[in-house]
Parts: C-alpha cells; sequence; structure tokens
C-alpha cells in the first residue's frame, strides 16, 4: 500500500464469554482507500467495526491516525474521526431528516453546521426534497442515505459501513456503492463490511474475507473478484453458491497479500496458528 495508514487493526480478538468471535485479525485501511470486509452471516463482520469503535471490548492493537485509540471513548474516537454507521441504521424515526442531519454535527458550531448540510443536501438530492419529513417514513434506501449522510456531517476520516446494501433493492444498491466511491474522491476512507461481496469487491481498492473470525484471504480486491475460491463461494460462480458450508475456502491453503507487500505481487498465505505458510 502506497497510501499512509490511517487504520492499523492488528492481532484484534473479541469474545462473547467463552466463544470467540474474532480471532487475530488484522487489518489496514490507508488514507482515502476503500478497503473492504467480506463474509457471511455470523463471520463476525460486526463484531470486528463494534470492537474498532470501542463499543466492545477486544485484545490486540487498533491505531488510527497513528494513535492508540485504547484509552479513547467512542465519542473521542468519533472526535478524531473514525465513525461508524451501524448495520440496523440507527436513524431517530420521530425526528426530521434535517434534525437527524444536525444531530451528526452536534459537536460543531451553526456555521459548519448549515454548510455540512447544504453539502449533504447536494449530494444526496433525495434527502433534499424530504428534509422535513419523519425519518420513520422514508423508505429503507432513503433511510440508508440519511444514515449515511449524518455520519459525513461529523466529517470523518474514515467511514465504517456495516452492510449498506441489507435489505435494499439491486438498484438502490447501486446508488448507496457509487455515493461509496464518490465519498473516496472526496477524501474519506471507507471501511465496507459486506455480504454483498461483488458489489463490495467492484467498488473497493482492497479486500479481506473473513471467516469464522479470522481472515481467509486478503489482497487487492480485483484480484480477489477474480479469485476462484472467492467466486464459488461468494459470487455464486463455478459451482459453489454463497450460501454453501460456513467455512467454504478451508481446507484450502489460506491465501492472501499483506498490507505490506505491493499490489499485484500475487497469493501468498496466511497460515494459522501452527499452520505452515504455503506459496
Ligand atoms: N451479543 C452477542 N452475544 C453472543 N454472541 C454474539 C453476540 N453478537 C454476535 N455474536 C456471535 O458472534 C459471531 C459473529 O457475529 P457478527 O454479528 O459479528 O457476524 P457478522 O459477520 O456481522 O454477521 P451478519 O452478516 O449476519 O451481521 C456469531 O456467531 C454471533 O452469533
Amino acid at each position: 500500500m502506497t497510501t499512509p495508514l490511517l487504520l492499523e487493526v492488528r492481532g484484534l480478538s473479541v469474545a462473547y464469554g467463552q466463544v470467540e468471535a474474532v480471532s487475530d485479525v488484522s487489518i489496514a485501511v490507508g488514507a482515502g482507500e476503500i478497503v473492504t470486509v467480506i463474509g457471511r452471516n455470523g463471520a463476525g463482520k460486526t463484531t470486528l467495526l463494534s470492537a474498532i469503535m470501542g463499543i466492545l471490548p477486544s485484545r490486540g492493537a487498533v491505531r488510527f491516525a497513528g494513535e492508540a485509540v485504547a484509552p479513547f471513548a467512542i465519542g473521542e474516537r468519533v472526535g478524531r474521526g473514525l465513525c461508524l454507521v451501524p448495520e440496523h441504521r440507527a436513524l431517530f424515526g420521530s425526528m426530521t431528516v434535517a434534525d437527524n442531519l444536525a444531530l451528526g454535527a452536534f459537536r460543531h458550531g451553526a456555521d459548519e453546521r448549515r454548510a455540512s448540510q447544504d453539502e449533504m443536501f447536494a449530494l444526496f438530492p433525495r434527502l433534499a426534497e424530504r428534509r422535513s419529513q419523519l425519518a420513520a417514513t422514508l423508505s429503507g434506501g432513503e433511510r440508508q442515505m440519511l444514515a449515511l449522510a449524518r455520519a459525513l456531517m461529523g466529517r470523518p476520516r474514515l467511514l465504517m459501513l456495516d452492510e449498506p446494501s441489507l435489505g435494499l433493492a439491486p438498484l438502490i444498491v447501486r446508488d448507496v456503492f457509487r455515493i461509496v466511491a464518490e465519498l473516496r474522491e472526496r477524501g474519506v476512507a471507507i471501511l465496507l463490511v459486506e455480504q454483498n461481496a461483488r458489489a463490495a469487491l467492484a467498488v473497493a481498492d482492497r479486500a479481506y474475507v473473513l471467516e469464522l473470525g479470522r481472515v481467509a484471504l486478503e489482497g487487492p480486491a480485483a484480484e480477489l473478484a477474480r479469485d476462484p475460491r472467492v467466486a464459488a463461494s461468494y459470487l455464486g460462480i463455478g459451482g459453489r453458491h454463497r450460501d454453501g458450508p460456513p467455512d467454504a475456502l478451508n481446507p484450502t491453503p489460506r491465501m492472501s497479500y499483506t498490507a505490506s507487500e505491493p499490489p499485484g505481487a500475487g497469493p501468498t498465505a496466511t497460515p494459522r496458528p501452527g499452520e505452515d505458510k504455503r506459496p
């Protein structure tokens, strides 16, 4: 990766009681990058984002913009430019679109808030048309747009999106991913967690495949999209459907690129503990 690292996660593990949902996960997001983490239901994607945000306790190291974030509570992480749009979108249904947006910039002064709102209404014209409408009455796609816009009101440096395509019609999904690509152009880095592997790999620069809480594959998104195991297990191409066995990429050798290797260097193995590194 040539861009400076914005987010660096090293050896992150998260347990619910005795059950480890995320195990020794290392991922990185460079400034201005879109990085996606794809995986099936229960792979640990939401848990990973929650731990990075400080919502869940974890072991391992998380650095954001060169600083270890462990001492910072959620609000302080937000203040530093780290923002999460959760899967359930967490809007205030009985408040208007405009008021939901204002909440996203509650730390900013009135002038900055107004400027951010104007910017959001330019980026999301449907929200501008519905500025006085209650959030509860919006369509699913509009709710997702509002959740995105509200997060952007805080002017994040890294936006973490948990399944933004969930429950949306294909045309709306296309709109959401178009906005995600546009955010990169505006300098916002994106960590995108998705089950919709096809759309996520199409928009992302780099990708990680999470299986049973572990990184099974990583590399440039375009290369992973061509990887026959990803195609078979996550894109429904070549025989095996994405609803196949839960650990579909294993027991084949775990292939990956590490963040320090140049893109295009070809797949390398990410060994599990006690497993040999294979070519
Ligand atoms: N609060 C909790 N208590 C106990 N186990 C949990 C809790 N939340 C999640 N888990 C378990 O942790 C594992 C990872 O869940 P997680 O929600 O992170 O997966 P996910 O990849 O985001 O799945 P999905 O795509 O369905 O949202 C699952 O086995 C899940 O059942």
